[in-house]
């Protein structure tokens, strides 16, 4: 009745390549970082689905001032500092089935003859030269400033500083020896990119953000720190005395990853990056431009998401007020805590974390109604032989016209039925569109509303009331559960890139009546006299409860 999302023939040179920024290894990760990998994750699943080659890059950026002081602050080596925090990071994201490609360190070898080459390369075409640098500088971000970035404040002891306006972060003044980048030059290019290529970055607010930051001048920038001051980084090669700056040496890894510099074209020519907008300016001036210096394609988007907050505040390893992913991964589910984040979380505008929020939103949405849905359509009140049921047409026919008409004598679903069927055929090209806008949260609102619909079609007709005894009643009762199961699996199919864990689970229920029957086999048939105890009784009892009632 409802057909699966057209799947489309793979061809050889449909190939995706996605990336989340590599997460700076000061801290341990926290919900911010989880949803930069999970909406990288889910367009990974998503591309696969519709037959893409995928390929998703994700790791840790290990070099910079800020990894050597809190290397120092925890009295360890860098590189067993970074190793120690770069596998929690790997951890949370196998726990939370972030499906992962590649994993890359900065710190690998691979990288470091990959960051030496693009460096030789942007030298040898004459972007690179050596200067002198004085300005701001932010140590906390490893961002150099101009002045209209920077603004007065004071600190906890009422002492006056300077801060980055985008950060708030305290900035210095720097006056260095080292290599400068020829940023003053790429202004116009970037701007033609931008102008040519309105999707190039997503959401439409932070495409016209980075226009609105290239009316401004771009002075060229810093591209190293004197060695004495870093030591924790990639020298320059034949320049000992100097360090690459960290943000090159990070841009870089995506780069890496995809093959550079021998084999990176296949993979180079796809590439989409997802990024929280604090970093936007680095993805999308400096990362752009150095590509465009080493003539190198741009990514084909940058896809940005706003921040999550704790009382209004950016959750942030500096600041300190971060919610641990893994330990709410335990407790809400890995795929819990995938669904809350996709579904609350809005590219557009900063989202406030709170548990109880999770709790109500997996509760209503995934337990009570998709759950629930599903543990009516496979009671055994309702399905004895566990054989999947019957669609019968003259209860059910394929017009409404043709059901008003009369002529199906059987006739029993109703125009609201007719309405839910609309909806459910419309869903997965709706789903599509804001799979691919990453608009996901829009997505799962539309899933959401279809369960519900259909939640209210079993409910409007009650099968649990019909005699099974009469063959009339038999047969709708038999449509109104293909009906609904055929509904579940188009849900089912949508969810796969969310939920990974549930979609599967609930694919395999709908499809394996046999292997369910089995399972059931030893238990008592009287306890599902309804469908409400039935639900319990099936969580409770036999421990394959599809999706548990969070508290
Ligand atoms: N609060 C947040 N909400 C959403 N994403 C975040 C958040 N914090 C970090 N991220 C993601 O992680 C990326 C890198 O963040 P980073 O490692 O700098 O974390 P941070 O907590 O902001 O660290 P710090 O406080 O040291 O600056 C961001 O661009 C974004 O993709």
């Amino acid at each position: 009745m409802v057909r699966y999302p057209s799947t489309e023939i793979p061809s050889e040179d449909r190939t995706y390549y996605i990336t989340t920024p590599i997460f700076y290894v000061n801290a341990a990760p926290h919900i911010g970082h989880l949803y930069s990998a999970v909406t990288a994750d889910y367009l990974h699943r998503y591309k696969l689905l519709r037959g893409f080659k995928s390929r998703f890059a994700t790791g840790t950026d290990e070099h910079g001032l800020k990894i050597q002081q809190a290397a120092h602050a925890a009295g360890e080596e860098p590189l067993s500092f970074c190793t120690k925090v770069s596998e929690r990071f790997r951890h949370l994201f196998l726990t939370c089935n972030i499906s992962y490609t590649d994993y890359i360190r900065t710190t690998e070898m691979r990288h470091h003859s990959a960051v030496e080459h693009f460096w030789k390369v942007l030298q040898s075409k004459g972007f690179i030269y050596k200067g002198s640098y004085e300005g701001w500088y932010s140590t906390q971000d490893e961002s150099f400033l101009t002045p209209s970035q920077v603004s007065n404040a004071t600190d906890s002891s009422g002492k006056e500083i300077k801060i980055s306006l985008e950060s708030g972060h305290k900035v210095e003044w720097m006056k260095e020896d080292n290599y400068m980048f020829r940023l003053s030059g790429f202004r116009s290019q970037l701007r033609n990119w931008l102008e040519g290529d309105p999707r190039a970055i997503q959401p439409e607010r932070f495409h016209r953000a980075v226009l609105q930051w290239l009316q401004e001048d771009l002075p060229d920038f810093s591209v190293s720190r004197q060695r004495n001051r870093l030591q924790w980084g990639i020298p320059v090669p034949e320049d000992p005395d100097q360090t690459i700056y960290v943000w090159l040496d990070a841009l870089v890894n995506y780069l890496t990853v995809a093959g550079y510099p021998d084999a990176h074209s296949k993979w180079w020519s796809s590439a989409h990056h997802v990024v929280g907008k604090d970093i936007l300016r680095f993805h999308a001036i400096y990362w752009p431009a150095f590509l465009l210096a080493a003539d190198l394609p741009l990514p084909q988007t940058i896809h940005v998401h706003s921040h999550w907050t704790v009382g209004g505040k950016k959750m942030s390893k500096s600041l300190g007020n971060v919610v641990d992913p893994l330990e709410r991964s335990q407790r809400f589910t890995p795929d819990g805590m995938r669904y809350f984040l996709l579904r609350q979380g809005v590219p557009d505008t900063d989202c406030d974390y709170d548990d109880d929020k999770v709790v109500k939103v997996l509760n209503a949405e995934l337990t009570d109604s998709l759950g629930g849905l599903l543990n009516r359509c496979t009671a055994l009140s309702l399905n004895p032989t566990q054989v999947y049921p019957h669609f019968c047409n003259d209860s059910f026919p394929s017009q409404w016209a043709e059901a008003q008409e009369g002529r199906a004598l059987e006739r029993k679903a109703s125009a609201e039925d007719y309405h839910m069927l609309e909806s459910v055929r419309a869903l997965p090209s709706m789903v599509e569109q804001h799979y691919e806008s990453v608009h996901v949260y829009k997505a799962l609102e539309a899933i959401s509303g279809c369960v519900r619909q259909t939640n209210g079609f079993v409910q409007r007709h009650m099968p649990w009331k019909l005699d099974r005894a009469n063959s009339r009643d038999q047969k709708w009762l038999d449509t109104i559960l293909h009906v609904s199961l055929e509904c579940l699996r188009i849900y089912g199919t949508l969810l796969q890139p969310i939920v990974p864990e549930i979609a599967d689970k609930l694919l395999t229920r709908c499809s394996c009546f046999s292997i369910m029957q089995a399972m059931l086999m030893s238990r008592d048939p009287q306890q599902n006299v309804t469908c409400g105890q039935q639900d319990e009784a099936f969580i409770n009892e036999n421990g394959h409860g599809f999706i548990l009632k969070m508290t």
